[in-house]
């Protein structure tokens, strides 16, 4: 199993806890024998030296049995919190290069649940495996041996017994496992719709739906409270039994050997031993009893790491390192289909980009226009025909060495929690004050922000503090903290009004004059000084060419345009 693969790192710790262990049971199996022999030699011949001397070596073992049981358990803890804590990183690194449909595919809502209510499952049961499981086998055999070595005659009440807790066994595995899968189901449930709530609060409250929503969550925790009942119930009744087992043998025992005693068989320090031996023996196995409820959740919780874990990655990109910044890019008939889908999303594309120049793409929604986009970001690799970077297929080129060439900034921005200063350091950590005051200036984003330490301010987690508008420009002033040789900016101007728009295009020409542009815009007044304009429709290039180009003879450019007032040309 690849959830445990790495165990093996822990081996020093997990040698140590099994031999605290086993020094712990075997300190445990001592005493009893040590009590009867005080019983038996020394109250009976009312030897006090013995007695006291026995007595002391009792209190040692006892002492040492506390410090081993101690100790074991403290590394066990260590054992089962290291383990986890390396399986969260495992899983985060894992989701952390997963593509976008593959986040889709588990739900991200299970994924946190996996990353954390399941992780911490396996760290439960990592942490009875190694010192409940481990002493129960040798409690058990030890605990047998001396029973038997104690009295073979009642060694026998074990096996009148033991098919009892074996019916209790079985029935644990066969009624209790299969509702586990359902419980952790029923969970991923209500953290997806507690996800769905709250990112799609204004949503939920502009169409007043918030009745429904409550039902819906209602009848989800419903669900997982009555799965969690029925699981309950059955492990409740479960207890009492496997108590009335090990209570109803210990009374047969006693009353047997009372007999065998008065019989002389069997000496009183035997039978109090045996009676503990025989209660150590019964409790290893309802420990085990125990265990087994426990299994079939972690099974369900190991079932859902392992196929995060296991999760074929669609690899991106290849292997050759980008390492020139990016000076040409090519497209040359460029297909894309997205996963499973029967259509193509963009369709025998040819166009091409060099330092210097914009490149604007227009075209009406759903034409393709942030699919292309994304396989310059490569986060997937082109269908048929290429895309060339310098000249070389992108499918060949390191995914990061390409990313790290670009500055993007998405249709859809987000925001961390941070102040400006923070955000904008994501997109190059080596940004000084100077480069970060400058992009907020170009980005007509220091007319919002305080003049006393703009990088000081707070930004709410996804910029929610801000308008639309405001959080394009602190958007692109992200962008421009990096440098880069190629600049995309996906429908990044919409919400700006005409002024802001035309006052940054303006202040943008003077910084990207060596690089090479990408402007995705609904406006044509965004894109009309673009050296290049593609438009799309349908995934298909319906044209490429200037503004004056397009605006002579391409009939869908020229009605976008006079549709949006930009058909005369400018004064
Ligand atoms: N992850 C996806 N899986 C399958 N199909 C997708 C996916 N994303 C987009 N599509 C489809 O690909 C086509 C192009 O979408 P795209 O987002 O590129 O359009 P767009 O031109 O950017 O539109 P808009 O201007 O509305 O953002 C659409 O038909 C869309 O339904």
């Amino acid at each position: 199993m690849s959830i445990f693969k790495d165990f093996k790192r822990y081996k020093i710790l997990i040698l140590t806890v099994l031999i605290l262990t086993f020094a712990n049971t075997i300190g445990e199996l001592l005493l009893p024998k040590m009590m009867s022999q005080i019983i038996d030699i020394g109250v009976a011949n009312q030897n006090i030296t013995y007695i006291l001397r026995l007595g002391a070596v009792m209190i040692g073992v006892t002492l040492v049995t506390i410090v081993v049981r101690g100790s074991a358990a403290y590394f066990s803890a260590k054992t089962s919190m290291l383990f986890s804590r390396d399986l969260r990183k495992r899983m985060f690194n894992k989701v952390n290069r997963m593509t976008f449909d593959e986040t889709e595919y588990f739900s991200i809502s299970s994924l946190i649940t996996r990353t954390t209510n399941d992780v911490a499952q396996i760290e439960q049961l990592v942490l009875m495996a190694l010192r409940p499981l481990a002493r129960a086998p040798l409690t058990f055999i030890g605990g047998l041996l001396m029973a038997f070595t104690t009295s073979v005659r009642l060694s026998l009440v074990v096996f009148i017994s033991l098919p009892f807790l074996a019916i209790v066994l079985y029935f644990v595995i066969k009624v209790v496992v299969p509702y586990f899968p359902r419980l952790q189901q029923a969970l991923d449930h209500i953290n997806l719709l507690l996800r769905q709530r709250l990112t799609g609060l204004k949503v939920i409250r502009a169409f007043s739906r918030d009745k429904q929503e409550e039902e819906t969550f209602e009848e989800a925790n419903e669900r997982y409270y009555q799965i969690g009942l029925k699981v309950n119930k059955v492990m409740q009744t479960i207890n009492p039994i496997l108590m009335l087992i090990l209570n109803l043998t210990i009374v047969i025992t006693l009353f047997l050997g009372a007999r065998y005693v008065q019989q002389g068989i069997m000496s009183i320090g035997a039978l109090m031993a045996f009676v503990q031996y025989i209660t150590q023996v019964l409790n290893s196995v309802i420990m085990v009893t125990r265990m087994m409820t426990m299994l079939p959740r972690s099974v369900a919780s190991i079932d859902r790491i392992n196929a995060v874990l296991n999760y074929p990655s669609r690899a991106v990109g290849g292997s050759d390192v980008l390492n020139d910044p990016i000076t040409s890019v090519e497209a040359k008939d460029l297909t894309f289909y997205y996963p499973d889908a029967n259509r193509p999303a963009l369709k025998q594309l040819n166009f091409s980009i060099h330092k210097g120049e914009v490149l604007g793409i227009i075209g009406g929604t759903g034409s393709g226009k942030s699919t292309l986009l994304k396989l310059f970001m490569q986060f997937y690799d082109p269908t048929e025909g290429q895309l060339l970077i310098n000249g070389q297929p992108i499918d060949t080129l390191n995914p990061e060495s390409v990313r790290e060439k670009i500055s993007y900034v998405p249709q859809q921005n987000y925001f961390f929690s941070e102040s400006v200063r923070g955000n904008l350091f994501y997109s190059n950590p080596d940004a000084t004050d100077e480069q970060m005051l400058d992009s907020l200036e170009t980005a007509q984003a220091t007319q919002f922000l305080p003049r006393e330490k703009p990088l000081e301010k707070t930004v709410a987690r996804g910029g929610s503090n801000y308008s639309g508008g405001q959080r394009q420009r602190l958007a692109i002033s992200r962008a421009l903290t990096r440098h880069a040789s190629l600049y995309i900016f996906d429908d990044s101007f919409s919400a700006l009004d005409y002024k802001t728009d035309y006052e940054l295009r303006l202040a943008l020409q003077g910084k990207l004059d060596d690089t090479a542009t990408i402007i995705v815009a609904q406006r044509v007044a965004t894109i009309r000084h673009a050296n290049k304009i593609l438009v799309l429709e349908n995934g298909q290039v319906q044209g490429l060419g200037s503004h004056d180009e397009l605006m002579r003879n391409n009939q869908i450019y020229r009605e976008i345009a006079i549709s949006q007032g930009e058909g005369e040309e400018p004064k």
